[in-house]
């Protein structure tokens, strides 16, 4: 039936006389809505083949050797065309290079890459250069009609859509010479995860970001060109910015002088918290222990023993393949890793939180070389083992962080963390933020929250009655330039290990953060995240 609108118009009287029943009101109502009479005109136009724009007619003499032709009308919108044309390198004729997916042309599917351009608006193109045709083009309004010769062989890609990778680097298009057209480049920065959607190209793939929600996917290096890139990079700043080949663990002589202050002090190992919860002993933050941490953090963020720029990056390859991770209820739970500058409440946040709930929420019980004091268990407090034992397990590799302290070792091993996933447990640390990619493993699958102080005005006003902890005194109030070092640290952190954590909260009023703390650790167990796709691998087949 071609005529739906005069039948619907028939209906609409027909009801208007017969009746006054509410459904024939209903009824009468919607199909005077203007949305309906708009389908019921737009099928009409469909089925009596009322087509737009009409296509030019064809030349009345077609010689017997012409090329099969296609033309092509694309409506212009205020997108581009989403596709780059170039000269051919053996025939010099001018071809269209990529079609950008998502684009206006890819959409259309009637341009391919390797198709030959032989007339734009009816103006021939042999003889022009690729960027004439560009500026023809982007003076012509409402339509562009293309004349073209079909590319014989089209690459096929559909098993390509699936690949999600975590950008490690920055990228941006327009600093970077060597990419074909800069236009149709994009944008991404480390953290961002990508919808890689053509690698048919082995130097420049297509993709979408995820992240910024981009509709149309642009250019991107490929792994490979991108890990050139960055070792380019790396040879060319070789001799002038790294310092980082130095050992991260502490160095001998910042821990002599440590010791040599710790000497003329009373030794506290007391903890400023009991540990006592609902008659559940909460590990983990013991004085040493939580000392041992922060001078290693320091000394390692502040003393700038790492390259702030590329020697990281040029370690690792520029892209982390990833995919949606919902952790089932027969799952561990994930590991929950609290990381922040010292001072910003990472402790305080942590301990909080298992007070909500000490039957889900625990930390790890610790390794020490101390001796035990009367007063102390073993596998309560510490575990405490010999300096051979702990030097063993450090080389194993057991410890996913350690560090020493008054000549004491410290450091919380895999085991303890396994101990209390095993129990079907909440397991939360505080890591230092260098010692996370070790823990990303597939075992464990940590969640990284990343807690950032407020702005200084909110530290000075929130931190006023707050107290630290220091080798000389249990509780002391922060000093200004403890603040400052705070946001300092804080900004290091997020610029070298920001692509690692899932989630940032800011800690400005203590309660609220507790209470977002809370929700996200929640959401964390329970919701997809993109975690990296090795993680999953054998899981693949569940
Ligand atoms: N939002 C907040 N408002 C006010 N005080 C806070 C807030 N968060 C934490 N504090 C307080 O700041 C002090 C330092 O916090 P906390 O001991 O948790 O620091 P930290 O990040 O664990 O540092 P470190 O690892 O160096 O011990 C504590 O007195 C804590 O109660």
């Amino acid at each position: 039936m071609p005529q739906a609108s005069v039948l619907c118009r028939e209906v609409t009287e027909l009801l208007r006389e017969t009746s006054h029943s509410m459904d024939f009101r209903e009824l009468h109502w919607l199909l005077g809505k203007p949305d309906f009479q708009a389908l019921l005109s737009a099928h009409d136009s469909v089925a009596q083949k009322d087509y737009e724009p009409l296509l030019p007619p064809l030349p009345g003499y077609i010689p017997e050797d012409e090329e099969a032709l296609r033309i092509v009308c694309l409506v212009k919108n205020k997108h581009p065309l989403g596709a780059t044309i170039k000269r051919h390198e053996v025939t010099g004729s001018i071809v269209i290079a990529r079609v950008i997916r998502g684009g206006l042309a890819d959409r259309s599917g009637l341009l391919f890459a390797g198709d030959q351009l032989v007339e734009v608006n009816g103006m021939p193109v042999a003889g022009l250069e690729p960027e004439q045709i560009i500026q023809f083009l982007a003076k012509s309004e409402a339509s562009v009609v293309f004349k073209l010769i079909p590319v014989s062989h089209r690459p096929t890609s559909s098993s390509q859509n699936m690949l999600y990778v975590r950008a490690l680097v920055d990228y941006c298009p327009q600093d970077d010479p060597a990419i074909p057209c800069s236009e149709a480049g994009l944008t991404f920065r480390r953290g961002d995860i990508l919808q890689i959607v053509d690698q048919n190209d082995a130097q420049w793939w297509q993709a979408k970001n995820i992240t910024t929600l981009s509709r149309c996917a642009g250019l991107v290096p490929s792994n490979n060109l991108l890990k050139r890139k960055q070792r380019e990079f790396w040879w060319s700043h070789s001799f002038s910015l790294h310092t980082c080949n130095k050992s991260t663990l502490l160095s001998p002589v910042e821990e002599e002088e440590d010791m040599a202050i710790a000497e003329k002090l009373v030794e506290t190992e007391d903890a400023e918290f009991s540990g006592y919860n609902q008659g559940l002993y909460i590990a983990g933050f013991r004085r040493s222990m939580r000392l041992c941490r922060r001078k290693s953090r320091s000394s390692q963020l502040l003393g700038s023993t790492r390259c702030p720029t590329s020697c990281y990056i040029s370690t690792v390859s520029p892209y982390e393949e990833v995919m949606r991770y919902q952790r089932k209820p027969t799952d561990r739970h994930r590991l929950i890793i609290l990381v922040g500058p010292s001072g910003v409440g990472v402790n305080e946040l942590r301990r909080r939180l298992i007070e909500s709930n000490p039957r889900l929420f625990q930390s790890p019980v610790p390794h020490t070389t101390r001796p035990p004091n009367s007063y102390e268990e073993d596998g309560r407090e510490y575990y405490f083992v010999s300096r051979e034992t702990f030097e063993a397990m450090a080389l194993s590799h057991r410890f996913l962080e350690y560090g020493e302290y008054k000549g004491h070792l410290y450091g919380t091993s895999r085991e303890a963390v396994r101990f209390i996933l095993d129990l079907g447990l909440s397991c939360v640390i505080d890591l230092e933020a260098q010692r996370i990619p070790e823990a990303r493993t597939k075992e464990l699958k940590p969640f990284i929250i990343f807690i950032k102080p407020p702005s200084i005005r909110r530290l000075q006003q929130t931190r006023a009655k707050s107290h630290i902890i220091t080798e000389y005194y249990v509780n002391r109030s922060f000093k200004e330039e403890e603040l400052q070092e705070m946001e300092d640290i804080s900004e290091k952190m997020l610029d070298y290990f920001g692509h690692l954590f899932d989630c940032v909260i800011v800690n400005d009023e203590l309660l609220d953060t507790h209470m977002q703390l809370l929700c996200v650790v929640k959401r964390a167990q329970a919701e997809p995240y993109w975690v990296p796709a090795a993680w999953l691998d054998s899981d693949m087949g569940d």
